[in-house]
């Protein structure tokens, strides 16, 4: 049966070390823990919808190397289809290194590698999958080029498509806003992308209206603990559905989860209104930063 939640985009290692200060240039310190995790927006909002139910394939690339083994182990593990999960000797597996003193603050390098080297050849041999899905989801962890041709491609046939312009690039390909049925940003990428800054429901709306604008159907801007505002081209009231009350400890990936979560209610419950369809996401996203990552 093929899957009805698409992802093409991009997974990285997760290379993380907790220390109690973060080192100056050329200084080496010694830090208390480290941990290896699975991230990557790509891979995260895939594994957020198959959690919840959603028969789900990624499109990506990981280096043909132990982080890429153990990746496709991972995706397996998460019930995620690997038919298209590509490994390749050319680079290694994405990586994020990370460090975290006790602030909380840090600093975190990230290689791409396998990332960009995703392809159009590889959309190709995929395209079977990508036409068939009930949604298809990307970002831009990827070569943008590669995300807007698998946006067209999922348009051409019909298929819903929802697009997280993270991480943002000023100079966004002006087709990805109307390749996109559901374009979803955070605040940050929402100052980025329009020059607003966002600090509040008013600046998300005006935001809101100009991707209107510029051609996207339906806009969401994430709004954090104040959950969302949503616009459209047929209901261009703008509409805040905010996210429940809840003690957030860890909000690192709450992006993810509620992107995940939406195309699992846009795949599976066509019916719902766009508005209980992010009232359900802001639920799932708001429940997983109430707890502290399992490490
Ligand atoms: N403190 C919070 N309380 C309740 N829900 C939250 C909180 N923070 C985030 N959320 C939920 O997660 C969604 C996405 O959060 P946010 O807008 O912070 O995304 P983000 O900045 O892309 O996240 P991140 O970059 O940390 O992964 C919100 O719309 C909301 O549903």
């Amino acid at each position: 049966m093929a899957a009805e939640v698409v992802v093409v985009g991009s997974c990285m290692t997760d290379l993380v070390s907790l220390t109690t200060r973060l080192p100056k240039a050329g200084e080496t310190i010694l830090g208390h823990k480290f941990f290896v995790g699975f991230g990557g927006k790509g891979a995260n909002q895939c594994v957020q919808s198959a959690r919840l139910g959603a028969k789900t394939s990624l499109i990506c690339k990981v280096g043909n190397d132990s982080f890429g083994n153990d990746y496709v182990d991972n995706l397996k593990k998460n019930g995620i289809s690997t038919a298209f999960v590509g490994q390749t000797a050319d680079a290694a597996t994405g990586t994020a290194s990370i460090i975290v003193n006790s602030e909380g603050q840090n600093v975190i390098v990230i290689v791409p590698g396998a990332n960009l080297l995703l392809n159009f050849e590889d959309l190709k041999r995929a395209s079977d999958v990508i036409c068939k899905a009930k949604v298809v989801v990307c970002q831009l962890e990827i070569t943008p080029a590669i995300s807007l041709e698998a946006l067209k491609m999922a348009r051409a046939s019909g298929v819903k498509t929802l697009f997280n312009p993270a991480p943002a690039l000023a100079d966004l390909d002006p087709q990805f806003y109307t390749y996109s049925d559901i374009f979803c940003c955070n605040e940050t990428e929402a100052e980025i992308l329009t020059g607003i800054p966002v600090g509040n429901l008013e600046d998300a709306e005006k935001v809101g209206r100009m991707l209107l604008e510029r051609g996207c159907k339906l806009v969401i801007v994430t709004l954090g603990a104040e959950g969302c505002m949503m616009i459209s081209g047929e209901e261009p009231i703008p509409k805040h559905v905010p996210a429940g009350k809840v003690r957030a400890v860890d909000t690192t990936g709450a992006g993810d989860s509620f992107v995940g979560a939406l195309a699992f209610y846009l795949a599976y419950y066509p019916k719902l209104s766009m508005e209980e369809m992010i009232r359900k996401s802001n639920c799932v996203a708001s429940e997983l930063v109430q707890h502290y990552p399992s490490k």
